[in-house]
């Protein structure tokens, strides 16, 4: 497979044989729970099978709704959050040949808008398309979000203006639930362009439906390589054991680790197209695991920029930390140092020598001195950049995530932790309905 692992920096030194052993059947019953749909959330296990099964008739639709958005705008504008856009964003920028901006190279560029709450950041988005065409996917499996339907009331108000209520209609394409929320409602009353978020894939599972795809074939990827690479590792691993199989390797090192004292897991990448993957990882691994007093917390660095900020605390902090250093094996353009002219300039020896050579030593060297400061690091290594293998590892990650949460015994597939801002966010805006709280909190000032 196009994505491994490779523990050789964690056995021995921090994961005894021993415990490797005694986990092992863990690990094992944990997947045959998820494989079984007998485990807590199991009615969330859409995403399983998603893959090999894929709907062909849904990916057509998919790459017809992407062409005419390619051929009517300039600017495609992903309204979401969380779930509902992370993914399609770490695709986006893991695949992006252009080292500037993500998605500038392409005929059709992707923006990403109620993100957060930031005035600035949605004026700025208005203000650059304003001399531009541009259509709306609005992706929401709940259809309640405050941030996408703030920045879907205000752009869309904007598209309407632009184009007529009619020509609008053809530039909003929907991505919600099947039947519930008022945002099914309209799609359905205005003929927009839709797509179903299916009930049993939670948002962080859901990049390989549209939420994922839609935006990743606009921004111009093979999204059919996506879901193959998907599939191989998917169908690859049902028959895998511990032994074989990375993302259970994965699963049961950390859960190791976690048991140790590790309670931080610091996603590690030496490229910059990982950045954004390791945001849709901290999302999948956070609300996935963090819950009933447990669960490791997912953090990330971007090396070698990070090395000379938080490499400080890595290499000498509090040693509650371990590693997962994502390594690309060919990352394609490589850029040779040149003689040089200026003979003090302190760089000869790396004369002759390549970029990607020299940062594959960067990360040597990093991990043997993180190692040797008392930080575990499991590798995790692909082949390249490509669809396939963006496929694979988000699939990698999904199956890991979900055997990991069984051998921790939480759910992984809720997120009862997310509603308590919320409640209270609309309380202090006074939404009906959280009277009660409103009075609650008023009484707290
Ligand atoms: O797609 P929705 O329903 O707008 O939710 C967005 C995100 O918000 C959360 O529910 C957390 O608030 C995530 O689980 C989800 O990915």
């Amino acid at each position: 497979m196009e994505v491994s692992i490779d523990l050789t920096h964690v056995m021995g030194k921090f994961i005894k044989d021993q415990e490797y052993q005694m986990i092992k059947s863990q690990v094992e019953d944990a997947s045959d729970m998820l494989r079984s749909r007998t485990g807590p959330g199991s009615e969330f296990l859409g995403w399983l099978d998603l893959p090999c099964d894929y709907d062909t008739e849904e990916l057509e639709k998919i790459k017809e709704v992407s062409e005419k958005i390619r051929r009517q705008s300039d600017v495609l504008i992903v309204i979401g959050i969380g779930g509902s856009y992370l993914g399609a964003k770490a695709g986006i920028d893991f695949l992006d040949n252009t080292p500037l901006q993500s998605g500038s190279n392409q005929e059709t560029e992707v923006l990403f808008a109620g993100t957060q709450l930031s005035s600035k950041h949605l004026q700025n988005i208005l203000d650059y398309i304003e001399d531009k065409n541009y259509s709306l996917n609005v992706i929401t499996k709940s259809g309640t979000t405050i941030e996408p339907s703030i920045a879907y009331h205000i752009l869309k108000s904007k598209l309407i203006e632009k184009y007529g209520e009619e020509e609008a209609a053809q530039r909003i394409i929907v991505t919600t639930d099947a039947e519930s929320g008022s945002l099914r409602q309209e799609a359905n009353e205005k003929s927009y362009d839709s797509f179903v978020i299916p009930d049993n894939i939670g948002g962080r599972f859901s990049v390989l439906t549209a939420v994922g795809l839609l935006p990743l074939a606009v921004a111009g990827y093979d999204i059919e390589m996506i879901i193959k690479g998907a599939s191989v590792y998917a169908y690859n691993s049902r028959a895998q054991g511990v032994k074989e199989n990375p993302s259970l390797k994965y699963a049961m090192s950390r859960n190791i680790l976690y048991r140790k004292g590790y309670h931080v897991e610091v996603l590690a990448n030496f490229d910059p197209r990982l950045k954004s993957f390791a945001e849709w990882w901290k999302q999948l691994y956070g609300e996935s695991e963090g819950k009933d007093g447990k669960g490791i917390f997912p953090a990330s660095v971007n090396y070698t920029t990070d090395l000379h900020s938080l490499g400080q605390y890595v290499q000498d902090g509090k040693r509650f930390l371990f590693e997962t250093m994502i390594q690309i094996k060919n990352p394609g353009l490589d850029l040779e140092i040149s003689e040089s002219d200026q003979p003090d300039e302190g760089l000869e020896y790396l004369e002759g020598k390549s970029l990607n050579e020299i940062n594959d030593k960067a990360m040597m060297g990093t991990l043997y001195a993180h190692v040797d400061g008392g930080v575990p690091v499991i590798v995790i290594q692909i082949d390249e950049v490509s669809e396939y293998v963006l496929g694979q590892l988000f699939f990698f990650f999904e199956l890991a995530v979900g055997v990991s949460g069984y051998i921790n015994a939480v759910n992984p597939f809720d997120q009862p932790g997310v509603e308590a801002y919320k409640e209270n966010m609309y309380a202090l805006l006074e939404k009906p309905g959280y009277e009660e709280k409103t009075r609650e909190l008023k009484e707290k000032n």
